[in-house]
């Protein structure tokens, strides 16, 4: 490319991002200044001509400038959820749970540390079976129709919330769904995650809930519960000004997972990894307390990578007051206006 061509690429990616990193900070400011967000986020999804110049603008930023170069965060999470689904990952998690199982089992509680007697009462609620055994007779909240059998077979369910322009749409492997406020092309769902309804489990055989999901009309409103293999959410939770609107959305994902699905998050920042490695720690902190189990995490130059595994949930003690809550969520421009998208 000329050198005139580079500065007009340069200059129209700066464009693009403006577009984008506008909306993020219009909505933070009348997030800031609102007295009811219901109502903000209402106004916000009904503002067609600004979500559609975000929706343009984003796709081309995707895939006009950022994906000139390799390992996208598209890319890290296909070979990502691959690996954990046909190269070993999730089988070798389930035999690690199963060591651990069993070195718990082993103990004797009136030795053991209270470490230890948590992490192995936690253990004992978490999947913890390698795939020879039937987990289902174990476990009373997984059957069948919510456990991921092994050895894997068919297409890996995929929703991909906050899709814009559908970039999971063409790898084979997945039986992918976007769904958007906005979509940027035709093949992507209309639907606001933060609304959605949750419905009961289809519980039918795999080859029918595929059939259910090839089939989906738009807009959707609703999805059925445990039905999931994968939930990607890239560049999604900073959309959001409120912490507590990406708490409500890895709750969804936990609901909407079967157990040993995975969450993956994808989040900007350009900073080295240890500036915002306590965001992060109160990030997994958080996620964790979920029902989820923190299965991966890669610090790329402008990303931070993560996998989530869904997991039993813990029963939560009645007298204990819990240190979690959704502010633990936040992102450095809920308290400046730095926007990390590059
Ligand atoms: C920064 S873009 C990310 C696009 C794409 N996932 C990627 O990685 O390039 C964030 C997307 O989330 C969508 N979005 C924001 N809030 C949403 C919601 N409540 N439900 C569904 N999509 C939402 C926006 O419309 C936008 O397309």
């Amino acid at each position: 490319m000329s050198e005139e061509g580079k500065e007009d690429a340069h200059t129209e990616h700066l464009r693009l991002a403006g577009v984008v990193k506008g909306v993020h900070a219009e909505l933070r400011k009348k997030y800031k200044d609102s007295s009811s967000f219901e109502q903000l986020w209402e106004e916000h999804c009904q503002n067609k001509q600004t979500l559609s110049q975000y929706a343009d603008a984003m796709h081309h930023l995707a895939v006009d400038h950022w994906a000139k170069h390799p390992g996208t965060r598209i890319v890290w999470t296909r070979d990502t959820v691959l690996e954990y689904f046909f190269k070993g990952g999730l089988n070798k998690q389930r035999e690690k749970d199963e060591r651990r199982k069993m070195h718990c089992s082993g103990k004797d509680d009136s030795e053991a540390s209270q470490n230890k007697n948590d992490e192995c009462s936690t253990l004992h609620e978490q999947n913890s079976c390698s795939g020879a055994c039937d987990r289902t007779a174990l476990y009373p909240r997984i059957s069948s129709y919510n456990n991921i059998a092994l050895q894997f077979g068919g297409k890996i369910r995929l929703l991909d919330v906050g899709s814009c322009f559908n970039p999971f749409l063409d790898f084979e492997e997945f039986l992918t769904i976007g769904i958007d406020i906005s979509p940027a092309r035709p093949s992507v769902y209309h639907c606001d995650f933060l609304h959605l309804h949750i419905m009961e489990p289809l519980q039918v055989a795999p080859d029918t809930m595929n059939t259910y999901f090839s089939s989906l009309k738009d807009p959707i409103h609703k999805l059925p519960r445990e039905s999931f293999h994968v939930l990607v959410f890239s560049l999604l939770l900073e959309y959001f000004p409120a912490p507590y609107q990406r708490w409500i959305c890895c709750q969804k994902a936990w609901d909407l997972l079967m157990y040993d699905g995975i969450l993956v998050i994808i989040t900007p920042d350009s900073h080295q990894q240890h500036r915002n490695a306590l965001m992060m720690k109160s990030w997994k902190k958080a996620i964790e307390s979920m029902g989820f189990n923190r299965w991966r995490y890669v610090k790329q130059e402008h990303l931070h990578c993560m996998v989530f595994r869904k997991i039993v949930k813990k029963e939560k003690k009645d007298n204990l007051i819990s240190d979690i809550t959704p502010d633990m969520l936040y992102i450095p421009q809920d308290f400046n206006d730095l926007d990390m998208v590059h």
